[in-house]
């Protein structure tokens, strides 16, 4: 089954849990590790990618990862060069509230080609860029969302559905002081019809798993927060359960 439709399958009864394996701060078999915690813990797919990563590497860790499990692995990717037929899919996204074209569309041109002869699926999807913004609204040349204007992201949702992207990224920033708001969650949840809605960055406990979950997100991605715990699987698992109270 395509991994669109995998996701869309879970989604019909409970939220999902991704986890963010940034290529850039382990090898491949340090990669796998963390995704089988990952997985032990609860999560149901991995991404990978990150606003700085060399293509290689991508390509090396989606090997190692597809040789090793079997949830999806869908590639968040930082640029062109990161595509690698060892993924099942990747997101692709255009940053909106990016000030520059290249994020917009033409990395999207750049790397379309390398998409369709890899043959991985690509999944159309509508990035957000949210204060603070962290690496990515830096290097996305970002028009940063106030945290406390809800209806400037809605708004971008609707526009994102009504050009047929079928998910919607909130992001604050990987690592970020704050997580992306509930309101703003809701209001773009509320805005579109059949969007999923991700919500990243700055999510580092159950608890606000739980809250952004609750206010609407469909999936809750975390990332850093696996790269500075010791028992990942444990925190995970700790994630994973804030999303599911919000499922009750
Ligand atoms: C669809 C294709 C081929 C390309 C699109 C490329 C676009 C639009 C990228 C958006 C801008 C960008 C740099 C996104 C990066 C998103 C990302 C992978 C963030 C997570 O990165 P981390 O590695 O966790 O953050 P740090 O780099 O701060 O560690
Ligand atoms: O690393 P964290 O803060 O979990 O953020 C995940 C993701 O939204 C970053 O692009
Ligand atoms: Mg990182």
């Amino acid at each position: 089954m395509i991994v669109e439709n995998q996701i869309k399958d879970i989604l019909k009864s409970r939220k999902v849990h991704l986890t963010l394996i940034d290529p850039d701060e382990q090898t491949p078999e340090g990669a796998v590790e963390i995704a089988k915690a990952a997985i032990r813990g609860g999560t149901d797919g991995i991404m990978l990618g990150g606003s700085t990563v060399d293509g290689v590497d991508v390509d090396n860790t989606a090997k190692a990862l597809s040789e090793n499990i079997d949830l999806p692995i869908i590639i968040f990717p930082g640029n062109t060069s990161n595509v690698s037929k060892y993924a099942d899919a990747i997101f692709f996204m255009s940053f909106l509230n990016s000030n520059n074209p290249y994020w917009i569309i033409e990395a999207q041109a750049l790397g379309a080609p390398q998409v369709k002869k890899s043959g991985i699926e690509a999944i159309p999807m509508g990035y957000m860029v949210i204060s603070p913004g962290g690496t990515v609204g830096w290097i996305g040349d970002a028009k940063l969302v106030p945290r406390n204007k809800p209806k400037i992201p809605a708004a971008y949702a609707m526009a994102a559905e009504a050009l047929g992207m079928r998910f919607f990224y909130l992001e604050a920033g990987s690592g970020a002081e704050e997580y992306v708001s509930p309101e703003m969650v809701a209001y773009s949840k509320k805005a579109t019809d059949d969007m999923v809605i991700i919500v990243g960055g700055g999510i580092r406990d159950g608890e606000s798993a739980y809250i952004v979950a609750k206010a609407g997100a469909d999936i809750v991605v975390t990332g850093t927060i696996v790269e500075e715990t010791l028992d990942v699987e444990a925190k995970i698992n700790e994630i994973v359960s804030g999303i599911r109270k919000a499922d009750e």
